[in-house]
């Protein structure tokens, strides 16, 4: 670790991030968008991991960007490691031509889920078949670039892990219809830093880029925003007023009783890692989910409370109360921190079932050696120094609870089977009727 000031970036600004480590656009970009950022910095996520370090060359604004830690991924196919690649990565592929042909080599952003008038435009575009780009020559290589952001997609909408999904649909029909060669491209995109995706999509290394959407017709594009009413009228059309009301009220999951996630567990065991990927995965499946991190929790609801067994209690509290106003109102509230206190946790269960939700507890019950081993943040070898006093395991007591719905020890389950767990408890948890 180093002692340059820290910025905890966004999720937009760790898209950008995550961009400009891969190379697909210039570290400046990144600093322009981080206003007032001194000429050193050690950029972080939420959870305080230190990612990267930006620092500037004499009389110049920030450009020089070194990778501290590698960027947490989560699970699901948006974080493939086979798909989310570098752009220099993809690039130099192309280049080095393993198959792959840059020259002749189309990009087609998928920013939206593809129609079916798109699926056939990609077939056209790809065998040079009625469109202007390559002058009628077929396509030897495309890059189907998925722009995906950190944040939560706006509700109703397609999140990340269903667009990459659908690309690959799209992917096996432009394989099956054409002779090129077809690569799934997942981009991290959140549109922050004034770059056009097309110019982003050109860093990936393929000789021009093309927009499906850009290309849907107007009878299409005016379809697709009509789907939600023609859903409703639909209903409407089957039911009297007073049923075809509950029916879409169903639809849209305001009868759905809550459930708070409550992960408890040492600092490095892995809580954050399954909780988001849980997130993901709930909210994949149409469960709005409000995560509550440890460590995040730390930067707003409770800004300026320490860690000595008071604050503590306090911070757990404030988190079991939002957790239990977002599940009072048929939300799942997903929390991760290290909550050492049994009484603390009891509370939390008793603010959770009084709000008529569902509460799971889970211990992420992984050995002090083995988060002292990962010391993702460094803050064990700083313990251990005496530099951080009353710190969990080290020098503050972790009270293991004796009532956890479930234990899992990550040293040696997958985060992938962590999360099933969790999420098939959860799943038969919710099968219960409304209160
Ligand atoms: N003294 C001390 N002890 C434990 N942890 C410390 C301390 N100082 C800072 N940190 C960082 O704060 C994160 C834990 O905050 P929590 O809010 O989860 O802790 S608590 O529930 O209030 O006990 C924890 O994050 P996680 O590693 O995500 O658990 C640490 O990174
Ligand atoms: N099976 C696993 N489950 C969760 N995390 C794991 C696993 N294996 C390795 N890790 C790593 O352990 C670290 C756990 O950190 P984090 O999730 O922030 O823990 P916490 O929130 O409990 O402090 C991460 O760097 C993660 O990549």
């Amino acid at each position: 670790m180093t002692d340059s000031p820290a910025r905890v970036l966004s999720d937009d600004e760790l898209d950008l991030l995550e961009l400009a480590l891969g190379g697909a656009v210039p570290p400046t970009v990144l600093t322009a968008a981080l206003p007032g950022v001194p000429s050193d910095v050690v950029l972080t996520d939420a959870e305080n991991t230190p990612l990267a370090r930006l620092t500037a060359r004499p009389g110049a604004l920030p450009d020089v960007l070194e990778p501290l830690k590698p960027v947490a991924a989560a699970i699901g196919p948006q974080w493939d490691p086979a798909v989310r690649r570098p752009a220099r990565d993809v690039r130099a592929d192309l280049e080095t031509g393993t198959g792959d042909d840059a020259e002749n080599s189309v990009g087609l952003l998928v920013s939206e889920v593809p129609t079916c008038e798109e699926s056939d435009t990609a077939v056209a575009l790809v065998t040079g078949g009625g469109t202007e780009g390559a002058a009628g020559t077929p396509t030897s290589t495309v890059l189907l670039l998925v722009p995906v952001a950190r944040r939560a997609p706006e509700a109703g909408a397609v999140g990340a892990p269903g667009l990459v999904r659908a690309a690959s649909g799209l992917a096996a029909t432009l394989a099956e219809r054409t002779a090129a060669r077809v690569r799934t491209v997942v981009v991290p995109w959140s549109g922050l830093g004034g770059t056009a995706l097309e110019d982003v999509g050109a860093a990936y290394g393929a000789a021009r880029v093309e927009t499906l959407a850009a290309r849907r017709s107007p009878a299409t594009a005016a379809g697709v925003a009509a789907l939600p009413r023609v859903q409703d009228d639909a209903v409407r059309a089957l039911y009297p007023p007073a049923s075809a009301a509950e029916v879409i009220r169903a639809t849209k999951g305001v009868h759905r009783r809550g459930a708070v996630v409550f992960f408890t567990g040492l600092s490095g065991s892995g809580k954050s890692t399954v909780a988001r990927a849980l997130a993901a995965e709930l909210d994949d499946d149409g469960l709005g989910t409000t995560l509550l991190d440890g460590d995040e929790v730390r930067h707003h609801l409770s800004k300026g409370l320490g860690f000595d067994r008071e604050s503590r209690e306090t911070n757990v509290e404030r988190i079991g109360y939002v957790a239990a106003l977002v599940a009072k109102h048929g939300g799942i509230a997903v929390a991760a921190p290290i909550a050492p206190f049994a009484a603390g946790r009891a509370r939390v269960r008793t603010l959770a079932e009084e709000a008529g939700a569902h509460f799971v507890l889970v211990h992420i019950s992984t050995p002090l050696a083995v988060c002292e081993a990962r010391d993702r943040k460094g803050f064990y070898a700083k313990a251990r120094a005496g530099e951080i006093a009353e710190f969990t395991g080290i020098s503050s007591p972790y009270e293991e609870p004796d009532d956890a719905d479930l234990v899992i020890d990550t040293t040696d389950v997958p985060v992938p089977d962590a999360v099933e767990t969790v999420r098939r408890h959860l799943t038969s948890l919710l099968a219960d009727p409304p209160r």
